[in-house]
C-alpha cells in the first residue's frame, strides 16, 4: 500500500529520525514493506521510523509508528515529539498543549516555541507498568525486577512497559550494546521482542545506549530514556519526582519519574530536517 499523503516530512529528535506522513485526510496507513523502504538510507529516504498521522475522533490525530524493519510500534517518545511539531508548525496557532491518540493511549503534549516554531516538546508519557502482556511479568504475573536475565548469566535487567517493551540494564557497559542488543531484542520471555537499554549511573544522572527493537541502535529513544530512569528509580539510585538528565549518543533527554509511576515526563529537543514529495515505490 503507497500512501494517501502526498508530501512527506523529516523531523529528528537527538539524532533519532522520522518521517512524517500527514494522512489525515485520506486516512490510509502505508505497509511494512514502503516503510523498509522510506527508512532505507541508501535506496529511500533514510530513517529509523516512519509516523503516519490518521484521523482520530478523540484526540488532533493518531500516530501509527513504523519501524524501519516494518514492524508496528505502539509507542514513540522521540517520534511523538517529532510529530507534534509537525502538527503544530502546520496548524498556525500556538497551543499551550495538544492531545495525540497512541497505542499507549491518549496522550497530552507540551510544546516549547522557539524562533522556527516548536523547539521542545514535553509529554505526559502516561504510567510506566510493571505488568503488562508484552514483558516477562505478562506470563508470571510478576513484575520483573533486578532479577538475573535467564540465558545470559551475569546480566541483570527490568522489565518496563512505556507503551512499548524494554529491558533495561543498569550498570551494564554501553559498548555491549551492538553485541548483546540483537540477542537480547529476540529474547524468548518478550513475546513481542524488545527495545533494550544500557545505562550506567553517572553523576549528572544516567548515560544509556538503545538497541531499538526493529532499527538497531540509534542516536536517542525516548520510551527507552523513560525506561531507564524508572528502573534507576525503582533500585534507589536515582530520586522520584526529580527532573533526571538521560545522556544518549544524540544529546541528553530530561525524565521526572513519579513515585507511584503514575506519569512519567519526557522532555527534549526536536528539529525539523527537510520535506519532500512522497515518491512511488520502485517496481510498484
Ligand atoms: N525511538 C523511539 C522508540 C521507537 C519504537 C521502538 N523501536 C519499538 O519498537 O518499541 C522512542 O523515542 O521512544
Amino acid at each position: 500500500m503507497s500512501t494517501t499523503a502526498e508530501f512527506f516530512f523529516k523531523y529528528h529528535g537527538l539524532g533519532n529520525d522520522f518521517i512524517v506522513l500527514d494522512c489525515r485526510q485520506g486516512g490510509t496507513d502505508i505497509d511494512a514493506k514502503f516503510s523498509q523502504w522510506l527508512c532505507d538510507r541508501r535506496r529511500g529516504v533514510g530513517a529509523d521510523g516512519v509516523l503516519s498521522l490518521l484521523p482520530s475522533d478523540t484526540a488532533l490525530a493518531r500516530m501509527v509508528v513504523h519501524n524501519s524493519d516494518g514492524s508496528i510500534a505502539e509507542m514513540c517518545g522521540n517520534g511523538l515529539r517529532c510529530a507534534v511539531k509537525y502538527l503544530v508548525d502546520h496548524s498556525g496557532e500556538k497551543p499551550e498543549r495538544i492531545e495525540v491518540e497512541t497505542g499507549a493511549g491518549i496522550l497530552t503534549c507540551m510544546p516549547g516555541y522557539g524562533t522556527d516554531g516548536v523547539a521542545e516538546v514535553e509529554i505526559s508519557m502516561g504510567p510506566a507498568r510493571l505488568i503488562a502482556p508484552n514483558l516477562p511479568s505478562g506470563a508470571t504475573g510478576q513484575p520483573f525486577l533486578g532479577e538475573a536475565v535467564p540465558g545470559h548469566s551475569g546480566l541483570r535487567g527490568y522489565a518496563i512497559n512505556m507503551g512499548n517493551p524494554h529491558l533495561v540494564l543498569l550498570d551494564q557497559p554501553l559498548e555491549d550494546a551492538s553485541r548483546l542488543g540483537p540477542v537480547l531484542e529476540r529474547h524468548p520471555d518478550f513475546p513481542e521482542r524488545t527495545n533494550v537499554e544500557f545505562v550506567r549511573v553517572t553523576e549528572e544522572g544516567l548515560a544509556a545506549v538503545v538497541w531499538e527493537r526493529g532499527c538497531g541502535l540509534t542516536e536517542a529513544c525516548g520510551t527507552g530514556a523513560c525506561a531507564a530512569a524508572v528502573a534507576a528509580v525503582l533500585a534507589r539510585r536515582l530520586p522520584a519526582d526529580a527532573w533526571l538528565r538521560v545522556t544518549l549518543p544524540g544529546g541528553d533527554l530530561h525524565i521526572r519519574v513519579p513515585s507511584d509511576l503514575s506519569d512519567v515526563r519526557l522532555r527534549g529537543p526536536v528539529s525539523f530536517v527537510f520535506t519532500g514529495v512522497v515518491p512511488d515505490l520502485p517496481g510498484r
